[in-house]
C-alpha cells in the first residue's frame, strides 16, 4: 500500500479525530468528506507531516513519515490548496513551472526536458491557448487546472487537493473531477481530495474517507454509502417551527418537495390534512373537504381556502 495510516489520532492540544486506520493505493481516487471544522484540513496537514500526530504512524511508500524530510515528502506528495494565493503577474506557464522547483534551488534554470514536460502538461490540461495568460485573467475552472498542472510538474505519485471544486460551477466541477480520475487511472497517481459535494464527487471516487463523530469511516465509496443511508436519504429540514406538515402519501422525492413547498408557504398546523400523490394529480382530504390539484400552486390555493373556511367556522 502506498499510504498507510495506523492507529492514528490527529488534533492539536486535544484530539480531533481518533481511530484512523486506513490505506490507499496508487491509481485510486479517494474523497475526503465531513462537516465544516471536523478536521479534514488537519488530516491533510498530518499526512503532509506539517501537523504532529498525537498518536500512531503514517507511512508513505513504505517509509514512516517521521523519517522523511520535507524534500522527500514533496517528492512523494503534491498539494493543491483551494485558498492558494495567486502570485502577481504569473502566467499559466510560470505557475506550472513552479512545480519543478521542488527539485531545484530557486535560481536554477529549467532544462530542455523540464520545459518539454511542462508543455506536455499544458497540452494535457487543454490549457495551450492560455499558456501565456496571466492567472488573474483566467476563469476559476482554468485557474484550478493550472494549480493541478503545478502539482503534476512536481512529478509526485500522490496528489492531495483541498476542496478543488469549491468555487466552480457544475460544468467545471465535472471537468475537474473527470480530470482527476483520468490522472489516477492513466498515470497511476493516488488522488485524495476533500469536497462537500459528495453526491457529485462519489461518482468519481473509488474510496470515501468520511470523518464523523470524531472517527474516520473509510472504504469503497458505494459500500460506505450503502452502510450509512443517512448519506443518501433526502434530508427534510424543519426551519419553520409553527408549521406542522400534513400527512403526505407520496414517493420519497415528491414527498420531500411537497414538504419543502408547504413549509415555505404555510405557518399552520396542517396535520389534519392528507395529501395523496396520484401520479397526475394530488388528492387533498380533510374531515369535510376534498379537492384534486394538478400542481403546487393549485394545492396552495386549495389549502388557503380550506384554512380560511375553518378559521371562519
Ligand atoms: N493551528 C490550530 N490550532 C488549534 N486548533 C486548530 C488549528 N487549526 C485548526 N484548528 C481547529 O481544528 C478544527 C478542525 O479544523 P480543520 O480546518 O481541520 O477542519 P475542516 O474539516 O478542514 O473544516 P472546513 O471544511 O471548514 O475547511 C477546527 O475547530 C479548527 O478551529
Amino acid at each position: 500500500m502506498f499510504l498507510e495510516i495506523k492507529e492514528v489520532i490527529i488534533g492539536y492540544t486535544n484530539p480531533l479525530v481518533s481511530e484512523i486506520d486506513s490505506s490507499l493505493e496508487l491509481g485510486e481516487v479517494c474523497l475526503l468528506m465531513g462537516n465544516n471544522g471536523i478536521g479534514k484540513t488537519t488530516l491533510i496537514k498530518s499526512i503532509l507531516g506539517q501537523n504532529k500526530l498525537l498518536k500512531g504512524e503514517i507511512s508513505i511508500n513504505g517509509k514512516s513519515l517521521q523519517k522523511l524530510n520535507s524534500n522527500e515528502i514533496a517528492s512523494q506528495i503534491a498539494i493543491v490548496f483551494s485558498k492558494a494565493e495567486i502570485p502577481d503577474n504569473y502566467t499559466v506557464t510560470d505557475l506550472i513551472s513552479l512545480g519543478k522547483y521542488i527539485h531545484y534551488p530557486y535560481y536554477f534554470k529549467l532544462n530542455k526536458t523540464d520545459k518539454k514536460e511542462i508543455a506536455e502538461i499544458i497540452n494535457k490540461l487543454n490549457l495551450s491557448e492560455y499558456q501565456y495568460k496571466k492567472l488573474s485573467e483566467l476563469s476559476d475552472g482554468n485557474l484550478q487546472k493550472a494549480f493541478i498542472g503545478r502539482s503534476l510538474a512536481q512529478n509526485s505519485p500522490f496528489i492531495i487537493l483541498d476542496e478543488p471544486t469549491t468555487h466552480l460551477d457544475e460544468e467545471n466541477k465535472l471537468m475537474i473531477l473527470s480530470l482527476l480520475r483520468n490522472l489516477a487511472k492513466s498515470e497511476n497517481k493516488l488522488i485524495l481530495f476533500s469536497s462537500h459535494d459528495w453526491r457529485l464527487a462519489k461518482e468519481f471516487s473509488d474510496k470515501i474517507w468520511w470523518i464523523k463523530d470524531k472517527k474516520l469511516i473509510s472504504g469503497i465509496s458505494e459500500e460506505v454509502i450503502l452502510s450509512n443511508p443517512e448519506l443518501i436519504a433526502p434530508k427534510i429540514l424543519q426551519f419553520n417551527e409553527a408549521f406542522h406538515a400534513p400527512q403526505i402519501d407520496a414517493p420519497k422525492l415528491e414527498k420531500e418537495m411537497m414538504f419543502s413547498y408547504l413549509q415555505k408557504n404555510f405557518s399552520q398546523d396542517l396535520r389534519k390534512i392528507k395529501l395523496i400523490f396520484k401520479n397526475d394529480f394530488w388528492e387533498l382530504n380533510s374531515e369535510d373537504f376534498y379537492d384534486n390539484c394538478h400542481n403546487l400552486s393549485e394545492i396552495k390555493q386549495s389549502l388557503q381556502t380550506l384554512i380560511k373556511t375553518s378559521n371562519s367556522n
